[in-house]
């Protein structure tokens, strides 16, 4: 079972308008959804999709907190959160003629009280996998992250900002950059595919056992202690990016959990997305193809190490 930890969960407020937008006028529309979020929640909601067993928790409070709760049990998906005093946050999304903001608020305070509970109820959960993901509120350290990582007989996988992922100390099994955060992780220029793979092995020496690297219309890649494999980007019509790198760790995690090889883990990450970005903010496309494996996806070997 795969537990996913959002520390900082959301709801997602994903609004489209046909036009620019423009300071100091009302811009209007009937487009807006709301969906359950934060990055570890939408793996919880991904992998589910993609058959494997998985359970949500974090913290979660106030109005926003039980919009949260009460839309996962809605939607079937196992949830174990910890309730904290303060608000959920409400994080927005605006898609306009001129492009795609995404505004996110830094999250309610968290108490050392409640990270004790965190590590509770993930001991109590058993999880093979421990899925951290998201943005820390404020009283939440990375070294509670590295905590959480070796509070139990898990294996750990990130999904956190490149600021992130360079002060980590405890073994991770897994990490998800997107370039940026590959930039930020190692202090490199990441341009070419060439940069990624030399910042991906650079994370990887470090101690991430699998570095998954998003890397959008490029596809991804994935680092192995023995080769780096490669998989480029399907031609899909874009709604929006949003959920997209969650997807990616999503397919290679549902795909671990059903016992796939390597390449297939990375074809089932980079499909997930194709089909994640097709729709408004975090919602949960379908997934068929991408379990019956309907859609090819080339992999290569970019090379052995
Ligand atoms: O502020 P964070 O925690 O870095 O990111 C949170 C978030 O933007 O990421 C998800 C998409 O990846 C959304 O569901 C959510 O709103």
């Amino acid at each position: 079972m795969i537990l996913t930890v959002t520390p900082n969960p959301a709801v997602d407020h994903t609004i489209h308008f046909d036009e620019p937008l423009q300071p100091g006028v009302v811009h209007r529309t009937d487009d807006a959804v709301f969906t359950a979020g934060g990055k570890g929640i939408n793996v919880a909601k991904y992998v589910s999709a993609l058959d494997a067993d998985a359970t949500a928790s974090g913290f979660l409070g106030g109005h926003f907190g039980k919009f949260v709760r009460d839309r996962l049990d809605a939607d079937g998906i196992a949830s174990d959160f910890v309730t904290v005093d303060a608000d959920t946050r409400l994080n927005t999304t605006v898609l306009a003629e001129d492009g795609e903001y995404k505004l996110n608020h830094n999250g309610p305070q968290i108490r050392a009280a409640d990270v004790d509970e965190l590590v509770e109820t993930a001991q109590a959960n058993e999880p093979d996998t421990l899925l951290v993901g998201g943005s820390l509120p404020p009283g939440m350290s990375l070294d509670d992250v590295d905590r959480l990582a070796r509070a139990g007989d898990w294996q750990i996988a990130v999904d956190m900002g490149g600021e992130y992922l360079a002060e980590l100390d405890a073994d991770y099994y897994v990490c998800k950059p997107n370039r940026s955060e590959l930039a930020a992780a190692t202090g490199r220029t990441v341009e070419t595919e060439a940069d990624a793979i030399a910042a991906a092995e650079e994370l990887h020496a470090r101690g991430f056992e699998y570095v998954l690297a998003s890397l959008g219309a490029d596809g991804a890649l994935l680092v192995t202690d023995s080769e780096v494999l490669s998989a480029p980007a399907l031609d899909v019509d874009v709604v929006d990016t949003v959920g997209a790198g969650d997807a990616v760790m999503s397919g290679f995690l549902a795909a671990r959990e059903h016992g796939l090889s390597d390449a297939d883990a990375l074809r089932m990450g980079v499909l997930t997305a194709s089909r994640v970005v097709g729709v408004a903010g975090t919602r949960v496309p379908n997934l068929e193809d991408v379990l019956t494996n309907e859609t090819h996806v080339e992999v290569t070997t970019v090379r052995s190490r």
